[in-house]
């Protein structure tokens, strides 16, 4: 069994070619197993990088980044959500799912679908789907893969605010069913204040940890006033306003 942080990072320079400075410098972060983190900075900071550099997709830095004390790049494939829900628009929702990993029977993309209400859209096309039933896919496949670390890049972007709420309640429902440890990426402070365990702020550049913020109560048991109080926090947290 192993021990330790479930995410141990330790980044001394990641540097784009050409650029007169790193994106990300002198950057320290342990994340236990099972925590929901949010990562929280504006445009540009280099959120989306730091994700890569996490997912094993980006070698080029210096530093460690070791998933259950292992090379990120060596360790098994985290599940990933992007920013847009990336479904081959040639497979139907259910081969999208399936198409991920070769151990995903039918039977499993079918359970996978249900349980984010889409039982009856395992034959449908991407173009035959909604946006929201798009990115309800797109949690679907990630949640599927049983990973043990699950990294999502700004999930909850371009959706209206219902599509939103709706989105995020699945969000917290898949994770207290597979328990596994999550960090997201968002320029907004209330995703976090919503979803998470704790709030890492970025801001500057390079990039500097500018706030570490533990938020206890449990997202299911958050009320309109813990709401009010976290996002007073971590406004309060961070350099700049940060929109809500
Ligand atoms: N492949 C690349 N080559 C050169 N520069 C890059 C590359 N990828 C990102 N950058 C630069 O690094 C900076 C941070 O980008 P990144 O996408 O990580 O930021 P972000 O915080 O996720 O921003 P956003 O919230 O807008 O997605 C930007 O200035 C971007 O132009």
């Amino acid at each position: 069994m192993a021990s330790g942080p479930a995410l141990s990072i330790d980044i001394s320079a990641k540097r784009f070619a050409g650029a007169s400075q790193p994106l990300l410098a002198d950057l320290e972060l342990a994340i236990a197993s099972s925590s929901v983190v949010a990562l929280v900075g504006p445009s540009g900071v280099g959120k989306s990088t730091l994700l890569r550099v996490i997912a094993g997709i980006d070698t080029a830095f210096s530093g460690d980044v070791l998933i259950a004390g292992v090379a990120a790049h060596q360790a098994s494939t985290p599940g990933f959500v992007f920013q847009d829900p990336r479904l081959l628009p040639w497979l139907t929702a259910a081969h999208n799912i399936m198409a991920v990993d070769p151990a995903i029977s039918a039977e499993v993309a079918q359970a996978a679908l249900a349980r984010v209400g889409l039982a009856d859209a395992g034959a449908l096309y991407p173009h035959q789907l909604s946006g929201g039933m798009q990115r309800r896919v797109a949690l679907a496949r990630a949640f599927s893969v049983n990973a043990r670390l699950l990294l999502l890049d700004e999930p909850f972007v371009s959706l209206d605010r219902t599509l939103v709420d709706e989105i995020q309640q699945l969000f917290l429902q898949l994770v207290a069913q597979t328990r596994p440890t999550v960090i997201f990426v968002s320029h907004l402070i209330d995703d976090a204040a919503r979803l998470a365990d704790r709030a890492v702020l970025f801001d500057g550049r390079p990039a500097q940890i500018v706030a570490d913020i533990a938020l206890p109560i449990p997202p299911a048991q958050r009320d309109d006033a813990t709401l009010t109080d976290y996002r007073a926090q971590l406004d309060a947290a961070g350099r700049q306003p940060y929109s809500v």
